[in-house]
């Protein structure tokens, strides 16, 4: 199945969430995944991270390809147009960025393919919007504000579709604070990919953080609407 950028933009907003994460090892990264699947996690962002990380990006796709269909599989970290057309090639759903870069708009654009790129302010959102971006990520997202920053945003800009990423934390406080703030889902790295003490991936809490976050992400936005 191929995901279309409006498809990606509605399977970000009815999960509310995108595990973001790198490793080098392609039987640790499909683990992983099928976790963060289990979860109910329906869009994940590979990172381009290691000097091999487009190799293992072409195995994992393969992997979803065959064992994950329903899944959206897309790459982060991208700075620049000939990375992200190396991606394109080799299967991505989605672009995302730390940065915003016109050049990688425009090779996007032409593909119809999702492109999230990194704004830290008004006037990059804007312009990432004007440039096509359907959802902008925030980066890195409690740093450049916080949920503060997005509520300032969603005021003059309330068609704004954004996705914090970088420091949001699996838990009910933090998750209601962006929620509150009016974020269109968030992305968590790090605080999701819990580890044993002999330093493996816990895939079983791996997949419960994911649930969990999914869950209050749902709970919490329903609240919402029953204040209202
Ligand atoms: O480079 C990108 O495209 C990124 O998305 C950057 C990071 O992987 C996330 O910022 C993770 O942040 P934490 O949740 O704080 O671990």
């Amino acid at each position: 199945m191929k995901f279309s950028r409006i498809d990606i933009a509605l399977m970000m907003k009815s999960v509310g969430m995108v595990p973001v994460f790198y490793h080098k090892d392609i039987e640790v990264c499909k683990q992983v995944l099928k976790a963060c699947y289990k979860g109910g996690a329906r869009v994940f962002e590979f990172t381009n991270r290691g000097d091999f990380a487009h190799e293992v990006f072409a195995e994992l796709v393969h992997f979803r390809n065959k064992e994950l269909p329903e899944l959206a599989l897309g790459i982060g970290t991208i700075y620049d147009a000939p990375t992200t057309a190396l991606y394109l090639q080799l299967g991505a759903d989605f672009i995302v960025s730390p940065i915003l870069n016109a050049e990688m708009a425009k090779i996007c654009n032409r593909r119809k393919v999702s492109w999230s790129p990194g704004c830290g302010t008004l006037t990059e959102i804007s312009y990432a919007e004007e440039l096509g971006a359907e959802v902008v990520k925030i980066f890195p997202g409690a740093q450049v504000g916080g949920p503060e920053f997005v509520k300032a945003v969603k005021g003059p800009q309330p068609w704004s579709s954004i996705m914090p990423t970088g420091g949001v934390k699996p838990t009910e406080e933090n998750l209601r604070s962006w929620i509150d703030a009016g974020v269109h889902c968030v992305g968590i790295g790090s605080q999701l990919f819990v580890k044993d003490t002999n330093g493996d991936f816990n895939l079983e809490q791996i997949e419960n953080k994911v649930a969990y976050v999914i869950e209050m992400i749902h709970q919490i936005r329903v609240q919402e609407v029953e204040i209202v």
